[in-house]
């Protein structure tokens, strides 16, 4: 139709004398991203139907009916091109360089212009909507995945032959017309506004390719990458790890091996999202490689898709008015809590905001382990496109100038990334050094946040004038993971030595001593909860942690770490207690005790230990492999210390082994026996 006459808007700064957006008349609200509106519009001339975005964050413009108005006074964007004191014109040349691309698998881009503080960015309409739209509706099946990935892989091959990079693949910018045609869109526009805007790159962390994340080039092969991740959030209705926040998505992403397509698929699917998740990208085929692959090769025509485009129209007809609770659908995304950085579900698109404490240690996290400053954007605002259920985790309006924004939004976001050299200079911040954390380590919690940049968020937050996150025993909070985590529950964590240590106290309390006694033995505890910490368990996490793990293995690992280390600086004594319970709780437990024996049994817990002595023909050094487990070993048929007797239960009655006992755990218990003799016979055991 309309499209192809009429003439392209090339010119860099299409901006005739009158004012251009009278030429369009805005008919419907389609959707937002993270950087504006989109708009159905007509252009009035030549009654041709186009999309409009709309990026910028001043009021709409007053042509516009009440009802549309009002939309547009929410639609508060991230970006203020007035206060930008970039180059606007820079992205408008972008848009026309796009304007060249001619092939039937990219959305048209038809020109720009700037009008109110909004650049108006006019392009093909694709009444499909979005794959992330459809979605909505339910998964799609494998044989609609194969049709729209091959789409994409054709769009793709177009583009890398032009030498363009996608950049954000994902299924909010793969586009359907009304007869399932696949068009990529965005493809350029968001890197070059990010680049303009922020100086810096772009990409959507759940899709971002690992070589992406560590800096370690950006070529077509990210591409391949994102299009893996959007062929699993097709089939599952979410990319992987969609349950952990963003920004530890980028610390995990280059860490763990590459996410798997699990599930009822066929090989050939699971191979196909196999081959695009390659981690190295210089093995990872390239589009045309991926073109002659056997689940693309035997996938359908694109009007099978139509069916996707049908099923979305008859669930948006099931939806409640606008203002009621939203059905509940395979789509989901999350809202972080401000407090305690859990998740909620929540329906459709949500707001992103923080604790500036959590973010900043993530922000470390991720610096630490790629060299790179995610942006923390002070101002940022996002809003809902469609009707939400707020669980009343996200935070509003006015109440996000207390937390933050990020160039964040949940599974449906992108995420600013700055070089590290140049938020250094940007912020005159704080960067810790190279050798803060050796590379490809994981990083080392320090157990405090070390803030990087504008210090006034710091008095705004939950964070105190040295940059500590000030949360207490939650380990959910701070440094990790979004994903539901348990909050430690000091008391019940207790229970199991609670009889145990609370007769010690009893008996102490009526002690003339016992003041005295119970100080030092509590900074003797606290002593042994500090070393426990470091030289045991930090230790133990950190070489568990290897780079072929799966993501959510690493991320329980670090979680573990960190709670201990948090744990350990807020109260060591009870890191120390809470350790021996567990230790305790291991032996109080007969069935555990029995799964630990069997496993023993067919894995030895060994070590070297290595004895040398003076002979009179010299110095012999021997080596010989000693049960560290402390649990009988497979030719023993009872434990060491003594027929029949456990060295591990803590008998007030009967001393259990001498401290010379092999097994830690059983050292560990016998120091806390002692510790209970020394409360009840204070004048005793001082004297032995
Ligand atoms: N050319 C278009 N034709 C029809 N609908 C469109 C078009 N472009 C965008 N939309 C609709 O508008 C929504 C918002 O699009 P937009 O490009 O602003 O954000 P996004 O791609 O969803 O997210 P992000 O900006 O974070 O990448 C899309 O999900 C889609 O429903």
């Amino acid at each position: 139709m309309q499209i192809e006459q009429r003439p392209r808007l090339r010119d860099p700064c299409p901006v005739p004398s009158t004012n251009p957006a009278s030429q369009y008349t805005l008919l419907e609200k389609l959707g937002t991203g993270s950087f504006g509106t989109v708009y159905k519009a007509m252009h009035n001339d030549t009654k041709q139907i186009v999309a409009v975005k709309q990026i910028g964050n001043q009021p709409p413009i007053p042509a516009l009916g009440p009802r549309l108005k009002e939309s547009c006074e929410t639609d508060q964007r991230l970006i203020d091109l007035e206060d930008s004191d970039d180059d606007i014109s820079e992205i408008q040349q972008e848009i026309a360089s796009l304007a060249q691309c001619d092939s039937e698998y990219v959305t048209r881009y038809y020109g720009s212009f700037v009008v109110n503080y909004k650049l108006w960015i006019i392009m093909e309409y694709l009444a499909g909507g979005s794959c992330l739209d459809l979605l909505k509706a339910g998964v799609f099946s494998e044989a609609h995945i194969a049709v729209i990935c091959r789409e994409l892989l054709l769009g793709l091959d177009y583009l890398h032959t032009e030498n363009t990079i996608h950049r954000d693949i994902k299924a909010a910018n793969v586009l359907l017309s009304s007869s399932g045609k696949v068009k990529l869109a965005d493809f350029g526009v968001a890197a070059q506004l990010t680049n303009t805007l922020r100086h810096t790159f772009v990409g959507t962390p759940f899709w971002m390719a690992p070589e992406v994340i560590r800096q370690a080039g950006y070529d077509m092969k990210a591409d391949m990458w994102s299009l893996g991740i959007t062929a699993i959030e097709m089939a599952k209705g979410e990319p992987p790890l969609a349950e952990y926040h963003p920004m530890r998505v980028l610390f995990l992403i280059p860490k763990a091996k590459p996410p798997v397509l699990e599930g009822a698929f066929s090989t050939a699917f699971k191979d196909f999202v196999a081959q695009c998740l390659t981690k190295d990208p210089a093995s990872r085929p390239s589009a045309s490689e991926l073109l002659q692959h056997r689940f693309i090769r035997s996938a359908r025509k694109t009007s099978y898709l139509t069916e996707l485009i049908e099923r979305y129209q008859e669930w948006r007809l099931k939806q409640p008015p606008k203002g009621q609770p939203a059905q509940a659908t395979i789509r989901n995304s999350m809202a972080w809590d401000n407090n305690t950085m859990r998740s909620d579900w929540n329906f459709d698109t949500v707001r992103t905001v923080s604790a500036m404490g959590t973010m900043r240690s993530m922000a470390q996290d991720l610096q630490s382990s790629t060299g790179m400053v995610p942006d923390i954007d002070e101002e940022s605002e996002f809003e809902e496109s469609q009707p939400s259920v707020d669980t009343g985790a996200a935070t509003k309006g006015s109440d996000l100038t207390s937390g933050i924004g990020m160039n964040l939004q949940a599974a449906h976001s992108t995420v600013i990334i700055k070089p590290l050299e140049k938020a250094a200079q940007f912020d005159g911040g704080k960067i810790p050094e190279e050798e803060d954390t050796p590379s490809g380590a994981p990083p080392a919690y320090t157990g405090s946040v070390r803030t990087t940049r504008r210090a006034s968020y710091a008095e705004r937050t939950s964070i105190d004038g040295t940059g500590t996150v000030l949360s207490a025993a939650d380990l959910g909070s701070g440094v990790d993971t979004i994903r539901p985590v348990k909050k430690v529950d000091p008391v019940g964590s207790l229970k199991l030595s609670a009889e145990f240590v609370g007769s010690l106290r009893k008996e102490a309390s009526t002690s003339p001593t016992s003041s005295t006694n119970h100080k030092r033995n509590a900074s003797e505890s606290a002593k042994a909860g500090v070393s426990m910490v470091d030289q045991v368990i930090l230790p133990a996490i950190q070489k568990s942690i290897r780079d072929d793990m799966d993501a959510r293995e690493i991320e329980s690992l670090s979680m573990l770490a960190r709670g201990f280390a948090e744990l350990k600086d807020t109260n060591s004594e009870l890191a120390y207690n809470v350790v021996l319970d567990i230790l305790q709780g291991i032996n109080d437990n007969p069935a555990v005790k029995q799964h630990i024996q069997a496993s023993h049994r067919l894995f030895p817990h060994k070590r070297i230990v290595r004895k040398s002595v003076m002979t009179t023909k010299g110095l012999v050094v021997t080596e010989e492999q000693e049960d560290i487990s402390g649990l009988p070993s497979s030719s023993e048929t009872s434990f060491p210390h003594g027929a029949g007797h456990d060295p591990l239960a803590p008998d007030v009655n009967e001393p259990p082994s001498s401290p010379k006992t092999k097994s830690p755990i059983a050292e560990l218990l016998y120091m806390r026996w002692l510790e209970g003799l020394r409360i009840k016979w204070p004048s005793l055991m001082s004297s032995s």
